[in-house]
């Protein structure tokens, strides 16, 4: 036993801890003991003295069944807490060490509300895969300890809450590629596959797929995909192009997968992306066939998935997200490449007067979209950063008939058509 906690300490204190406070992480660390004077870390600086804190680290290795449960359970503790209890997005990471990301919640709940809470806890830890850590503060409120939920009755294993460095990567970098951004068509279906018994429509999504996909055939004619937030004009340049070039128009999410898309946007991001993922990768098909015939105009494609998956994954400003050059950004070797892809440009102003006279319904990212600036610049600068298909940005603020032959333009000088 003793050994058993000996090493549980060692690998416990090698862990930072962050907290998501105003959109952006908030980091701190454990030790066994302090060393120099005890500085509270800022995500304790607000909590009254008899407020009590609380972190829920998901620990499935089953990451499928992990990351439901993990997207489930904060509708579920959102139900179950006392109103003016203090609801965090939070999780434990090893620095530098890839893979080694728990996601969490972090509750802070008012004095008189903690038996409740406990109770609450107690039944969560023993019907499902997640590690329960409690804080306490000291008399004079100048330190934190942080124990495992399970001791806490005898002879707790206490560490030393101390303050962390900002570590070099945000933590959901760690685990973002095969997680958030799929590499390869294998890795995505491989997590369809799992939610086979959970989500029954995935059989019908994997059935859509080609026994055989080839993506160093090169196509007859060109591939020109049209990328961009919602509401820059994609449609309307897709259509324009369709006509002007006698082209073939498709989208990814192809046709085909429009039924099951809705089902799959509820998901959490594992599942979700994995789907969109896989769109790709029948579109890619469906290019195949039609390149060999006329030139083919994609609505979205990889860099859509990419750029939206990167930016909901990290938080805060655009520093949080990974550095430029970084794996993530890569083109998947496995999928077609296209000849050229147009990024579609707009002044927020602008892309929100269209949203509002066109008023169709938006997803969730749409919303995100919106009403979170940092989400937007993000998914802007992750659309910048992808290589290997670079895209080349197209202002388009003129008319639509202007934004054409702009794009006319640039497909004749890069595409020879
Ligand atoms: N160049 C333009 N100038 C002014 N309005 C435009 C222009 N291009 C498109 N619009 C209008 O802006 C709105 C959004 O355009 P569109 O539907 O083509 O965007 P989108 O990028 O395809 O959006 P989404 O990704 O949400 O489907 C539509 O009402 C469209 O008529
Ligand atoms: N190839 C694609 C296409 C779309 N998505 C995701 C990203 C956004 O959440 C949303 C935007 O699509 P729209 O509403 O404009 O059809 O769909 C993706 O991940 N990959």
């Amino acid at each position: 036993m003793a050994r058993h906690l000996k090493l549980l300490v060692q690998r416990w204190s090698s862990r930072v801890f962050s907290v998501e406070v105003d959109g952006a992480p908030r980091y701190f660390g454990i030790r066994e003991q302090l060393r120099g004077e005890p500085v509270p870390p800022d995500v304790f600086s607000e909590v009254q003295k008899q407020d009590r804190c609380y972190s829920l680290l998901v620990c499935s290795g089953d990451r499928v069944t992990g990351d439901r449960f993990h997207w489930e359970l904060r509708d579920r503790l959102q139900r179950q807490l006392p109103p003016g209890s203090g609801l965090r997005s939070m999780s434990s990471f090893i620095p530098d060490q890839k893979g080694s990301l728990l996601k969490g919640y972090f509750l802070q709940s008012r004095a008189g509300n903690s038996s409740l809470i406990e109770d609450i806890l107690t039944d969560l830890e023993q019907r499902n895969p997640v590690l329960v850590c409690s804080y306490s503060q000291s008399e004079d409120g100048q330190q934190w300890t942080q124990c495992l939920w399970y001791q806490s009755e005898d002879n707790p294993v206490r560490f030393c809450v101390v303050p962390s460095e900002t570590p070099k990567h945000h933590p959901s970098v760690l685990n973002m590629i095969n997680s958030d951004v799929f590499y390869s068509l294998d890795e995505a279906c491989d997590v369809l596959k799992q939610c086979g018994d959970i989500i029954p429509e995935t059989r019908s999504v994997l059935g859509m797929l080609p026994s055989s996909l080839d993506a160093r055939r090169k196509p007859d004619f060109p591939v020109i995909v049209i990328e961009g937030l919602d509401a820059t004009g994609k449609t309307t340049l897709t259509e324009s192009l369709r006509d002007s070039l006698g082209a073939t128009l498709l989208r990814s999410p192809p046709q085909c997968l429009s039924a099951w898309r809705g089902r799959f946007d509820r998901e959490p991001p594992l599942i979700r992306r994995a789907f969109y993922a896989v769109g790709n990768y029948i579109t890619a098909e469906q290019i195949n066939q039609e390149a060999s015939k006329s030139p083919v105009i994609v609505d979205r494609f990889w860099h859509s998935t990419a750029a939206y998956a990167i930016a909901t994954a990290v938080t805060g400003p655009v520093s949080n997200l990974p550095h430029e050059g970084a794996e993530v950004y890569h083109w998947p070797g496995d999928l077609l490449q296209p000849s050229l892809v147009i990024l579609l440009t707009l002044d927020p102003e602008e892309r929100k007067r269209r949203l509002r006279s066109r008023g169709l319904m938006k997803t969730d990212e749409e919303e995100e979209l919106d009403h979170n600036k940092l989400f937007r610049t993000r998914v802007e600068e992750a659309y910048r950063r992808i290589v290997g298909s670079a895209c080349i940005a197209l202002d388009a603020s003129p008319s639509a008939d202007l934004v054409l032959q702009q794009a006319l333009l640039l497909i004749r000088a890069k595409c020879h058509l």
